[in-house]
């Protein structure tokens, strides 16, 4: 048992892993049944506990009191940065962490991330569904499962996010606030094909570099959608990040650069939306698994088709590591 006496252990299956990232330390939606320990997976330990939380169908509140016959819904959350913030974008154990949700069988995965805006029309507390990413990391993160001697896969990357699951959360865009000052209207731009930058930090860009983004295409900065892109796509689990905006970057001559204050005033804002969304999210696939996640989303079985070494040349240690992302297929 943890301090809140709830249990260390949960024995069933998860049906969405979430990722919260910056001043999303936890989801208030969320009432945990179980807080699992920072989880040890072959690729290291998760950056914070996983907290399992339960919802019945009709469930609103997320107390179990709905309907009795129907199946229980799971939700696993892990923080991106850990619970107190103690990890920079760099260092995350994004392999844990993509490997735990995964090895919890959850069906998909939803992440948040506090982003800087390259274009106007993305105001501050406005939230994103990029489609693309532009990597500007600078390779020192490891960032797939099959890139070791003994064990090599290719995945395709091409559309790293799942529309389907876009188009899912984008149902709810009416759901999103200003809450100190109600005349703003917050926006859930899926409008046109977001491409989000990923950079490394942990500093913030140049102007220089914040104006060539713009030149790129990217619409929203962040640094951290790789690797946990990559390897949710590894793991053939659909993903969709909801881009939370707080600040213009560097890229507006007549405003100052970003700072950590900026982003830090529209943090609250942003949490508050988070909520509502996860909440109609969960609630809706609670009364009826959508389909992406039924069928998963044109990713299943992928990743046997990926893996270019033959079964009978991987080590003990290799084939130990590969069930534990995917109990069924070797
Ligand atoms: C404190 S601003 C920079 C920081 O915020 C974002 O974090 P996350 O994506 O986890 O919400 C960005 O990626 C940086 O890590
Ligand atoms: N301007 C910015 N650059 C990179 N990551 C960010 N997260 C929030 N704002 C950001």
């Amino acid at each position: 048992m943890t301090g809140t006496m709830l249990p260390e252990q949960f024995d069933g299956t998860v049906d969405l892993g979430i990722i919260g990232g910056t001043g999303l330390y936890k989801l208030d939606c969320l009432k945990p049944i179980a807080v699992l320990p920072p989880m040890v997976t072959p690729w290291g330990t998760t950056s914070s506990p996983v907290t399992i939380s339960r919802f019945q169908p009709g469930d609103g509140d997320g107390e179990g009191n709905g309907n009795g016959n129907a199946a229980l819904f799971y939700v696993a959350f892990i923080s991106r940065h850990g619970s107190h913030h103690e990890y920079p974008p760099t260092r995350v154990p994004f392999r844990a962490n993509v490997a735990a949700l995964k090895h919890l069988q959850c069906k998909a995965l939803l992440s948040f991330s506090a982003v800087g805006s390259l274009r106007e029309e993305i105001q501050p507390r406005d939230f994103v569904l990029p489609q693309q990413i532009i990597d500007r990391t600078k390779g020192i993160r490891e960032s797939s499962y099959f890139n070791d001697v003994g064990l090599v896969g290719h995945v395709g990357f091409g559309n790293p996010f799942s529309r389907a699951f876009a188009e899912y959360v984008h149902q709810f865009k009416d759901v999103l606030h200003n809450y100190d000052d109600e005349s703003k209207v917050r926006t859930l731009h899926f409008d046109a094909e977001r491409t989000v930058i990923c950079m490394e930090g942990p500093q913030f860009s140049t102007r220089a570099e914040s104006k060539m983004y713009r030149m790129l295409g990217g619409d929203v900065i962040n640094m951290s959608v790789l690797p946990e892109a990559k390897l949710a796509r590894e793991c053939e689990l659909p993903y969709q990040m909801i881009c939370m905006s707080t600040d213009y970057d560097a890229w507006m001559d007549h405003e100052e650069p970003v700072t950590v204050e900026q982003v830090m005033g529209h943090l609250s804002n942003n949490a508050r939306n988070a909520n509502a969304l996860a909440t109609r999210i969960i609630n809706k696939m609670a009364v009826e698994l959508p389909e992406f996640m039924a069928t998963g989303d044109g990713l299943k079985g992928s990743i046997k088709m990926s893996i270019s070494t033959k079964p009978e040349a991987m080590s003990k240690e290799t084939l130990q590591k590969l069930r534990f992302l995917f109990p069924d297929y070797w």
